[in-house]
């Protein structure tokens, strides 16, 4: 079964709740939250206190996805405001593993993201220590952006990386994913499908949801 985590980045801030209330009942699994901090990406959003403040609204699994510099000087805040899956770009991190090994000694899920531009070789080294890959099909810093089609063979070889290893590694793919590029993203090989717009834009989001799952 595909999962589907709404991007919260297009939902309507003044009425957080209502947005994230409406893709749970819609049949999401995760709720993306995207974290950026005006210099890895030039956008600034979400905090910690967001994040404590979204926790006891609903019971989908926090899927936060860090875009910061220096993520381990907030990943413990992350932790304890109520994450449950913490992803950090290899683009990031001078020290990856250690970035790794500090998320979950914070008893908290781990994923890797790359750029579209960034080789998947970057993240073999990390692979049996992360519990997801996150595939950026844009380049970070704003929901709406077209999907990048390049990154559709790399979802294949992250696939087949995890499969020869007999890993059990969530392949999430983040960016310009509607129902028609969510198709060609499931046939590459992927697990979980982020979508902001292609949720939010639409009045019915259970339809949305549905018709992105494939349904
Ligand atoms: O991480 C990001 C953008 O940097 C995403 O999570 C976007 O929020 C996805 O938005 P859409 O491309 O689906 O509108
Ligand atoms: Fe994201």
């Amino acid at each position: 079964m595909i999962k589907i985590a709404p991007s919260i980045l297009s939902a309507d801030f003044a009425n957080l709740q209502k947005d994230i209330q409406d893709v749970e009942q819609g049949g999401a699994d995760y709720i993306h939250i995207d974290v950026m901090d005006g210099h890895f990406v030039p956008n600034i959003t979400i905090g910690p206190l967001v994040v404590e403040a979204i926790r006891p609204i609903t019971t989908l699994p926090l899927d936060v996805h860090l875009m910061i510099e220096d993520p381990d000087t907030y990943i413990p805040a992350f932790a304890k405001a109520g994450a449950d899956i913490i992803s950090v770009h290899v683009e990031a991190c001078r020290h990856l593993h250690r970035t790794v090994q500090l998320i979950k000694a914070e008893g908290v899920k781990a994923g890797v993201v790359i750029n579209p531009a960034t080789p998947v070789e970057s993240i073999i080294p990390i692979l049996d220590d992360v519990d997801l890959v996150l595939l950026m099909t844009v380049n970070p810093g704003f929901g709406g952006q077209a999907f990048i089609e390049s990154v559709l063979p790399k979802i294949s070889q992250v696939r087949s990386l995890i499969t020869e290893r007999g890993l059990s590694v969530e392949v999430e793919v983040d960016g310009g994913v509607n129902p028609e590029t969510a198709a060609r993203c499931v046939e590459a090989g992927a697990d979980v499908l982020v979508a902001g717009s292609a949720i939010y834009q639409q009045a019915d989001r259970k339809k949305a949801i549905s018709s992105i799952r494939g349904n």
